[in-house]
């Protein structure tokens, strides 16, 4: 194919007709989830074009403060906040929204509701926020019974009872990584088109990696299983090379790159926080569904992740997820520790 030709190709996959393709694999659907995922779409757009003029933003007014027009300028997870809670409205499917940034679930109102929960972060690794690095959101979609008066029951539910999960990091370029139970696609947004093209379809994780991902800075209050299996990781004893270390800090980052590349993902629960710092529905649940749809694992220290019952929607949890070789071996840790 010449330049030309290349420049006006229309037979890119996006993710609007990768998502009707999929729907019509299902004589059954209505085409609801195609309307929420895309408002999910245009909530990410909104949200990458926010992050990309951060810095800039700073030249009229810093967050908190009030810009030139006398506006106040909102904290970046704020307004990712407010973008996405108004996109998932908006669709007429939700009925139930749980936001890492709302202390209480928000209940639809009667006249837009829906067959879908979602539970969301909007904006994740906030922290690095003033230093560039990768940030994202995180989601997950519950569907819940026709004819139901929405509670907080359809969000309290184990991640696999999700239907669909996924992230978008605000990187180098905006990927979004989506899966609705079979297997895990990834899609680039062309700035040009303003559309996410199919770049990384079907996904699967390397079944070993050679890289761990952990904040070492927390080792001194680390469990026995932990500290042995971070150890091994740097002084392996069965003749394989020590494993390299990456932990950027923003969990959508260094899950994209485990994915990507294996190896594992590391927050344990610790002596200060026993349940680490991880949140099971708009964190853990995603990121394990979207590992285990790769091929991947995802264990609590105790369990599947994906069977944990949360009993509240910010409940926290340890998760260790990342390639299945090398989540097999700190579970294994676990199992002899509890002898
Ligand atoms: O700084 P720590 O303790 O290593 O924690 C890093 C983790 O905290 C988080 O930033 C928490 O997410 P939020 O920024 O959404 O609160 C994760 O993205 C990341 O994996
Ligand atoms: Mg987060
Ligand atoms: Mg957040």
């Amino acid at each position: 194919m010449d330049h030309e030709a290349d420049a006006y190709r229309t037979d890119l996959m996006t993710i609007t007709r990768f998502v009707l393709n999929e729907q019509s694999k299902h004589p059954e659907s209505r085409g609801d989830f195609t309307i929420l995922l895309s408002h999910i779409v245009l909530g990410c757009k909104f949200v990458c074009s926010a992050v990309n003029k951060a810095g800039l933003a700073k030249l009229i007014g810093l967050a908190g403060e009030t810009n030139v027009q006398g506006e106040e300028q909102k904290k970046l997870d704020v307004l990712s906040n407010e973008v996405f809670v108004k996109a998932l409205i908006s669709s007429g499917r939700t009925s139930i929204l749980v936001s890492e940034e709302d202390e209480e679930a928000t209940i639809v109102d009667k006249s837009m509701r829906g067959r879908y929960c979602v539970v969301f972060d909007p904006l994740d690794g906030s922290s690095n926020i003033d230093c560039g690095v990768s940030i994202g959101t995180i989601f997950g979609i519950y569907a819940i019974k026709d004819d139901h008066e929405p509670g907080l029951d359809d969000v309290l539910q184990p991640g696999k009872n999700m239907v669909a999960a996924g992230y978008c990091m605000y990187g180098s370029s905006c990927t979004l990584v989506l899966s609705t139970g079979e297997g895990v696609n990834g899609f680039t947004l062309d700035p040009s088109l303003g559309e996410f093209i199919l770049t990384h379809p079907n996904i699967k994780i390397p079944k070993r990696g050679k890289i761990y991902s952990v904040n070492e800075g927390n080792a001194k209050n680390w469990d026995g299983p932990t500290s042995k299996y971070v150890e091994k990781c740097k002084y392996p004893t069965d003749g394989s090379s020590p494993k390299s270390l990456r932990y950027i800090g923003s969990m959508v980052a260094d899950v994209h790159r485990t994915l990507l590349y294996g190896g594992i993902f590391l927050y344990p629960g610790d002596k200060k926080s026993p349940n680490g710092k991880l949140r099971v529905l708009y964190e853990v649940f995603p990121m394990s569904f979207l590992m285990e749809q790769a091929g991947g694992q995802s264990f609590t220290g105790t369990q599947r992740s994906l069977d944990l019952v949360p009993k509240s929607i910010h409940e926290r949890s340890p998760i260790f997820l990342g390639s299945y070789d090398d989540v097999e071996d700190i579970k294994a840790l676990y199992a002899a520790a509890e002898k």
